[in-house]
């Protein structure tokens, strides 16, 4: 039983930075994300009565270890839901989500593995049956299961089952732009999943974050009803920062920006002040996303590609939901 399934990575406008439980992935508030067409993962997933284990191979390269169990676990759950607990699968997943992006790529694996193997064992799922699997695998993965503008609804129930993405607007809405600007950093990364952990577990700063959300929430979703940059862009952006702040408020703290992730902020700022509408955001790495329209793109381009440290820009406008192939 097989099927191949492709979806695209997504950018957070307003931020999931917290669980409120692990094991199922729940979070401590609702977020919100364009989902981009320039990077996404196609998955296959093959379950055959003769295989004794499951096969991952990402890339033509196979992979073990922790990025394996995760999505064998994964699997499980797909397995469990169907009555069929034994039966294993050779799973094939192709990333065009250059990782040094700074893209989760694991919102476009889960959403992909989640949707192939849903499809491959026989589950017949709703979209926000689909959102509701893909969170397990990965919290933000669950908001790529839609094209355009998704949220997560957060949910209040222990069992999850009020916790799951739902469409906002569709990717031909509204035209925004996302460039992906690539920076030369190696650096040891406080992966998004412990940065916050630590953050919920020690930050100072934490309630002050959570207490933000509704409005942020309430507010954007006017700005990409009504297709208005200014209000978005300064939402997220602001959104952004003081997702960043509790990490300097955590313990021990941390940040994800380098000297160079704080140059483009400046140079987007900078765009500001000269009437090119531009506004960034960034997640757990060094790496920046800016927000732009696109009659900018030439300058908005030029400008970022010339900042000393930046060895990439990637440009992406908004894309589709999953997809069956
Ligand atoms: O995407 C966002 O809302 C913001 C972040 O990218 C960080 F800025 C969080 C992504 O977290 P994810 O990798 O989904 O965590 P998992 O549930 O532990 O797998």
């Amino acid at each position: 039983m097989k099927a191949t399934a492709k979806a695209h990575t997504n950018i957070a406008l307003i931020k999931y930075w917290g669980k409120r439980d692990e094991s199922i992935i729940l979070p401590t508030n609702s977020s919100l994300s364009l989902t981009l067409d320039g990077f996404y993962t196609t998955t296959t997933v093959d379950f055959q009565e003769e295989l004794s284990k499951d096969i991952f191979t990402l890339n033509d390269e196979p992979v073990t270890g922790t990025a394996f169990n995760r999505v064998s676990a994964f699997l499980d759950l797909i397995r469990r839901s169907a009555g069929k607990d034994k039966l294993f699968a050779n799973v094939q997943s192709i990333n065009e989500v250059p990782t040094a992006a700074g893209f989760a790529s694991s919102a476009s694996g889960f959403a992909a593995l989640a949707a192939a193997g849903a499809k491959a064992i026989g589950l017949e799922l709703s979209d926000q049956e689909l959102s509701r699997l893909t969170r397990q695998g990965s919290g933000s993965a669950c908001r790529s299961i839609y094209g355009g503008f998704a949220e997560w609804e957060m949910g209040e129930k222990p069992d999850g089952s009020d916790s799951y993405a739902v469409p906002i607007a569709p990717a031909d809405h509204w035209d925004v732009r996302v460039a992906a600007v690539i920076l030369n950093a190696t650096m040891k990364k406080v992966s998004s999943r412990e940065g916050m952990k630590r953050t919920v577990d020690t930050s100072a700063f934490y309630s002050g974050w959570l207490d933000s959300i509704p409005q942020d929430l309430q507010q954007i979703k006017e700005g990409i009803s009504g297709c208005d940059f200014e209000k978005v862009g300064q939402i997220a952006e602001a959104n952004c920062l003081r997702m960043h702040a509790t990490t300097l408020g955590a313990y021990p703290p941390f940040t994800y920006w380098l000297d160079t992730t704080m140059t483009v902020m400046q140079a987007v700022q900078a765009m500001r002040a000269e009437g090119i509408p531009a506004y960034f955001t960034i997640d757990a790495g060094p790496n920046v996303k800016v927000l732009y329209l696109p009659e900018n793109e030439k300058t908005v381009e030029k400008t970022l590609r010339n900042i000393p440290g930046v060895t990439d820009v990637r440009l992406s406008k908004s894309g589709q939901g999953v997809t069956y192939l």
